[in-house]
């Protein structure tokens, strides 16, 4: 029998499936997207850094999900659905969970996951001349000089922000290059990095266009999954890393979540665990538009977000060196056009896909896709959002719920953030190169309330998941795992995904996803 079948080929399943084998296991590892066995046998559109064209709603390595981000707002989700997971399609951004964010989750009862408990995991995934420098992962800054990066960061220091050339040193906050997981252009996803190494290893099996929709239990014990054919694939443990939709998903889906809220919808409960679907945390972001003086360059392959201005109040704001029009838009060698092109050639997936989102905000998208932007985020909200089952039809998405700004805190520390991104817009050091804000009227900056609707109105989300199936002690009601990721209430069944965290980092989640796939295969196969 195989030892472990392993659900969701993403950035942690793809880590944790690797390891095992590495540590002799024999792993099923079961994704619903495409399989792609070689790095080259992926898509331009996903293999091409510069540009994000498979985020695009339609495109069909993407759930399309919808979202409410707020009460009446609601807005694209997207997710990877291909191997290599939301890895495949990201932003690159590739940095590490802070020390302060491992250690606060170790200080909610999780030990295992304190900042040196973690670094190995952090350290064996990555190839970053600054940190491991052996891992699978490359780890590359850009520092090559461009006038919108350069006139950025010198007016973050004229703000009296202080440089932080190396964004996973355990430094003050501030200005500096962001690790990217990018090699000569290609976005180097979890799948290529840590499956096509191994695929002609008698341990992997790794089965694409395979969605699991049930977690088999028999006497209180996870034996196998189910896949929508009907097949039964059995092993002597079961770990989900479908992320942090996909897993709460599965788990509602087999009778594992909250009692009233399952069988409110027909779904027989095996195990009542209140916590499944609750506790999401994000990063609520927007964009902040504006105009430059002049043209600045992009060329084709550069890559549209290598700076980050991090502040020890956890906001984060990032200058986007093309607009959206050409970060959705990829035009690649030998290929016709791809991303937003391959999307629109399809325009009935992609009004299916925008079904059901404000078209308000739709809107004012379009109208402002090809100007310049600062993007603005909450590292650290003190919201929290759900995934709920509406459904027993595996087909039919959960209800995301992010309830963004539902705390008088976040909507105070947005105002500030917002207010953050126009001061560095009027700072000496980008006078020259800033024509004008294009969106966000003087009057509106000024006034709580004005801002307030504003940032409703340009409401987004960095689609950063985590926390709907965290981790946490025994004594603890709203967790799901403990910390070695065993689900409560069923045996031989784990979790290995942004699910499990505590809280959402506060930088982007992938590269600690990854951390998680690499600390749970530790967790699994330690004696
Ligand atoms: C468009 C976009 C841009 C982003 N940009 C950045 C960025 O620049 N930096 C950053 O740090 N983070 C970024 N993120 C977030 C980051 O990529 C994710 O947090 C991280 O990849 C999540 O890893 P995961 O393993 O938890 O889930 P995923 O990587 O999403 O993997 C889950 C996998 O499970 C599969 N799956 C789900 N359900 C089932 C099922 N029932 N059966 C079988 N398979 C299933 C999915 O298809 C998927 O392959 C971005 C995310 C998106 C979507």
């Amino acid at each position: 029998m195989t030892d472990v079948v392993v659900v969701g080929a993403g950035s942690a399943g793809c880590a944790l499936a690797a390891r095992l084998v590495d540590a002799g296991r024999s792993v099923l590892l079961l994704e619903a997207g495409t399989d792609h066995r070689r790095p080259e046998d992926f898509p331009a559109t996903i293999r091409e850094a510069a540009t994000m064209g498979a985020a695009v709603p339609g495109h069909p390595a993407n759930w399309d999900l919808t979202g409410e981000l707020t009460d009446g707002v609601r807005w694209p989700v997207p997710r990877g659905k291909v191997l290599g997971g939301s890895s495949a399609l990201n932003g690159t951004y590739f940095i590490r969970a802070t020390r302060e964010d491992c250690d606060g989750w170790a200080a909610l009862g999780n030990d295992l996951w304190s900042a040196d408990a973690l670094r190995p995991a952090f350290d064996r995934s990555e190839a970053d001349p600054l940190h491991g420098t052996t891992g699978p992962l490359p780890v590359s800054r850009v520092t090559d000089p461009h006038p919108i990066t350069d006139a950025f960061t010198a007016a973050c220091l004229e703000l009296g922000f202080p440089a932080e050339p190396d964004k996973n040193a355990d430094a003050p906050p501030g200005v500096g290059p962001v690790p990217l997981n990018v090699r000569d252009g290609v976005r180097v996803n979890a799948a290529m990095a840590y499956l096509s190494p191994r695929r002609d290893s008698p341990g992997l099996t790794v089965r694409g266009d395979s969605p699991v929709v049930r977690v088999l239990v028999e006497h209180g014990r996870a034996v196998g999954v189910r896949t929508a054919d009907g097949t039964e694939h059995r092993a002597a443990e079961v770990v989900l890393s479908c992320g942090a939709v996909g897993t709460p998903h599965l788990l509602m889906l087999s009778g594992i979540g909250p009692a009233d809220a399952l069988r409110a919808v027909g779904v027989d409960v095996l195990a009542d665990v209140p916590g499944v679907g609750a506790d999401v945390t994000d990063h609520p972001d927007l964009y902040v538009t504006w105009s430059p003086t002049r043209r600045t360059p992009m060329p084709r392959g550069m890559l549209p977000l290598t700076t980050a201005l991090n502040t020890p109040d956890h906001l984060e704001v990032m200058p986007w060196l093309k607009p959206f029009s050409k970060v959705m838009l990829s035009r690649s060698d030998g290929h016709a056009l791809s991303g937003l092109a391959e999307v629109l050639r399809r325009p009935g997936a992609t009004l299916r896909a925008l079904r059901g989102t404000s078209p308000a905000k739709v809107w004012q998208q379009a109208r402002t896709r090809d100007d310049l932007y600062l993007g603005v985020a909450l590292q650290a909200e003190d919201s929290r959002g759900t995934v709920g089952l509406t459904s027993a039809d595996p087909s039919v998405q959960p209800r995301i719920r992010y309830r963004y700004l539902s705390t008088a805190t976040d909507r105070e520390r947005m105002r500030r953030a917002v207010r953050l991104a126009a001061d560095l817009l009027g700072t000496g050091a980008m006078a020259g190169l800033v024509q004008g804000r294009t969106d966000l009227p003087d009057d509106v900056l000024a006034d709580d309330a004005a801002l307030d609707r504003w940032t409703r109105a340009h409401l987004a989300t960095a689609i950063h998941l985590s926390g709907s199936a965290r981790m946490g002690p025994a004594g603890d009601p709203g967790a799901v795992v403990d910390q070695h990721l065993r689900v409560r209430g069923v045996e031989g069944l784990r979790v290995a995904d942004t699910s499990v965290l505590p809280t959402v980092p506060t930088r982007g989640p992938a590269a600690t996803a990854v951390a998680v796939g690499e600390r749970a295969a530790e967790l699994m196969t330690e004696l």
